[in-house]
């Protein structure tokens, strides 16, 4: 298993049908399916709205800090067996919020096992607030201030949910506070939405990252810059075929992209929801789509120099990626 750094990752999309039925039993709520195979009937999507109202309807059933904290022990202990060694884990704390689950209970439930993650799992991690585009900027902006003054452990910002129709310039004054902060910005961007989208969030959000990214493909002087100045692409194949992105993994850019020197790396984005972790991407990738061992370290390797690691975890992890091979 080669070692990689998950860069693209909602913890809530970690939520396996197993455990939402084991957490909706501990705190007494009643699921609108009768059982597991009805709950899995309804993972057939047809495009990232209709992933969404899933997402945050199965989202009730985390309530206290130790269903938070159950969900993100869950995720480390299955990332660890994908090669994971660094992960970049989004928490939407407005999906919370509006559910009246205290800011405090979410982000401490899943801070709290964060914290020694490394030593728990072997994996380095860092928490990332996604703010959801489809609700207002008035609302990001005072949920961030609330983090703030909280003094929540966060590195960064990113922005995810519904993405056509709210474009990043919707939250030019969240990411500029953000910034002023000291936070880490990434946002969502071209994924569903245009190229525009991509360039919008560079340009105006000031992101140091972009998830997804796939439809820069559509517009060759956007891959040019893209290229030039190295910008990261976290990719999530299977969350592109399972929402619809993309026809299917045959027809998946990927292979494109990287040919044309663009630094992506392979994510999971919502594992529980989307057919399986990184090592069943990176397993799809090389089966359908005959990625070779060579760009799979590559992809490695931009994973691992893309996240927001300190510099000596990247060396070592660098170092592990190259031994791995030999
Ligand atoms: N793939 C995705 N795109 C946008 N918002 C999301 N929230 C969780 N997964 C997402
Ligand atoms: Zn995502």
């Amino acid at each position: 298993m080669l070692p990689v750094a998950e860069l693209h990752l909602h913890i809530e999309g970690t939520l396996e049908p197993e455990l939402i039925f084991a957490l909706a039993e501990r705190n007494g709520i009643s699921l609108p399916y009768a059982d597991l195979d009805e709950l899995r009937a309804r993972y057939e999507f047809t495009d990232l709205q209709s992933f969404l109202d899933l997402y945050y309807a199965n989202m009730a059933v985390l309530q206290t800090e130790q269903d938070f904290a159950d969900m993100t022990r869950a995720y480390l202990a299955r990332a660890a067996l994908a090669g994971v060694r660094h992960a970049e884990i989004m928490l939407d704390p407005q999906a919370h919020l509006s559910r009246g689950v205290p800011l405090v209970t979410c982000v401490n439930g899943v801070a709290s096992v964060l914290a020694t993650s490394e030593g728990d799992y072997g994996i380095s991690t860092l928490l990332i607030a996604a703010f959801l585009r489809d609700q207002s900027e008035e609302s990001a902006l005072a949920v961030l201030e609330e983090l703030l003054a909280m003094q929540a452990p966060i590195a960064g910002i990113g922005l995810d949910s519904a993405e056509v129709g709210n474009p990043p310039a919707k939250f030019e004054r969240l990411f500029a506070r953000a910034g002023d902060a000291g936070l880490r910005r990434i946002a969502h961007a071209g994924e569903e939405g245009p190229p525009s989208y991509i360039i919008e969030a560079l340009d105006v959000l000031g992101v140091e990252r972009i998830d997804h990214g796939i439809r820069c493909m559509e517009d060759p002087e956007l891959v040019e810059r893209l290229v030039e100045e190295l910008t990261p692409l976290t990719v999530c194949p299977l969350s592109n075929v399972r929402l619809r992105a993309v026809d299917d993994m045959a027809g998946h850019p990927l292979p494109a992209m990287l040919a044309v020197g663009l630094n992506v790396s392979v994510n999971s984005d919502d594992p529980a929801y989307f057919g399986g972790y990184v090592d069943d991407n990176f397993a799809q990738l090389a089966s359908v789509l005959g990625l070779s061992e060579f760009d799979c370290v590559r992809l490695a390797a931009n994973s691992i120099r893309s996240s927001f690691a300190s510099e000596e975890r990247k060396t070592e992890l660098l170092a592990e990626l190259a031994a791995s091979g030999s």
